[in-house]
């Protein structure tokens, strides 16, 4: 009789999963609980994918990425509007999507909404469904019951109760996600990861926040250089704030005007955003000092491009 002994190369599994979710689903949160501190974030993208990687968990069977999803996690852009081709791109490239509802707040339109648009994606790309923050239910028959109403939702691969905050089931998420991961290598080299600095990604997350909504006048014109990242001296011990200090270029005055917008709005609303999701990444609450500057025909110029870390 013969006997197969698993082959460790061809049993690892490698691909894309995305949390989707409406706002305050606990997405962010769940994403550093599941990367956690094995994983290095990256602001690298590899040749199969064009989407922002929120994180990678490198396991010695698998290795998932989880991307960003641009528009299902804005709240703004949730309801009341179809969802673009963007977004359903994204979620038809993936391999697994996992949708979160938040175990201590009523299903409601949101989460139907979203539940929706993936029912119309049924059978391409498998959706986990994720009861998040069960930590702050009392009650396991609450739970229970949230369970049984999410099931009714739509036709779910898994569902899975977790909680980011006490670690309650993170792992066996992990397993669900990357059990529907198709078979292959490494897509990232573990290494290359450890040597991201945070400050790449944390630019990117800023210029994303800049370019939204007007990435037809300004196609390739933005560079962010983060210039530093420093704890704040003399804070509680409780109270940590990291000063982030970033500058914004543009290649013309008329692009500036349009970065920073009518009495700074836009810029403001942008640095909101970003400060958002830099303290979801980071962990920690920031400080964005963010400024705009012309620093013309940028990427012409073979020594600015340097400076601005091309
Ligand atoms: N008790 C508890 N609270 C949680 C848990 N996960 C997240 N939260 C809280 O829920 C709130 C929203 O969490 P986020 O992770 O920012 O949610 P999100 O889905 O990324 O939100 P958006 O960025 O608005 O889309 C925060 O106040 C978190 O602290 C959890 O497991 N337990």
């Amino acid at each position: 009789m013969d006997i197969e002994l698993a082959d460790p190369a061809t049993d690892f599994r490698s691909g894309f999963a995305c949390l989707v979710g409406r706002p305050n689903a606990g997405k962010s949160t769940l994403t550093n609980a599941l990367v956690g501190t094995k994983v290095a974030i990256t602001s690298g993208r590899p040749q199969t994918t064009r989407h922002a990687i929120r994180g990678i968990i490198n396991r010695p069977d698998a290795q998932l990425i989880l991307v960003d999803t641009p528009g299902l996690h804005r709240p703004r852009t949730l309801l009341g509007q179809r969802l673009n081709d963007v977004v359903r791109t994204t979620l038809s490239e993936v391999d697994v999507i996992g949708f979160c509802m938040p175990a201590d707040e009523p299903l409601g339109r949101g989460d139907r909404f979203i539940a929706d648009e993936l029912g119309r994606m049924a059978g391409r790309t498998p959706v986990v469904a994720i009861l998040t923050k069960v930590d702050a239910v009392g009650d396991p028959d609450r739970v229970g019951a949230r369970l049984l109403e999410v099931s009714g939702l739509g036709d779910f691969a898994d569902i899975v109760p977790v909680s980011a905050v006490s670690s309650f089931q993170v792992g066996t998420l992990a397993d669900v996600l990357v059990s529907r991961l198709p078979e292959g290598p490494r897509l990232y080299p573990d290494g290359e990861l450890t040597d991201e600095p945070e400050q790449v990604m944390v630019a990117e997350l800023i210029r994303e926040a800049a370019l939204e909504g007007v990435r037809d006048e300004l196609p390739h014109s933005l560079a962010v250089v983060v210039e530093e990242m420093i704890p704040r001296e003399n804070r509680p011990e409780d109270r940590p704030l990291l000063d982030v200090h970033v500058n914004v270029y543009v290649e013309r005055p008329s692009q500036k005007a349009i970065v920073i917008g009518a009495g700074g709005s836009r810029l403001r609303d942008v640095g909101t955003r970003a400060r958002t999701q830099i303290e979801a990444l980071l962990g920690t609450p920031i400080y964005l000092d963010l400024h705009v500057k012309v620093a013309k025909d940028w990427q012409r110029d073979p020594k600015q491009l340097r400076r601005l870390g091309f």
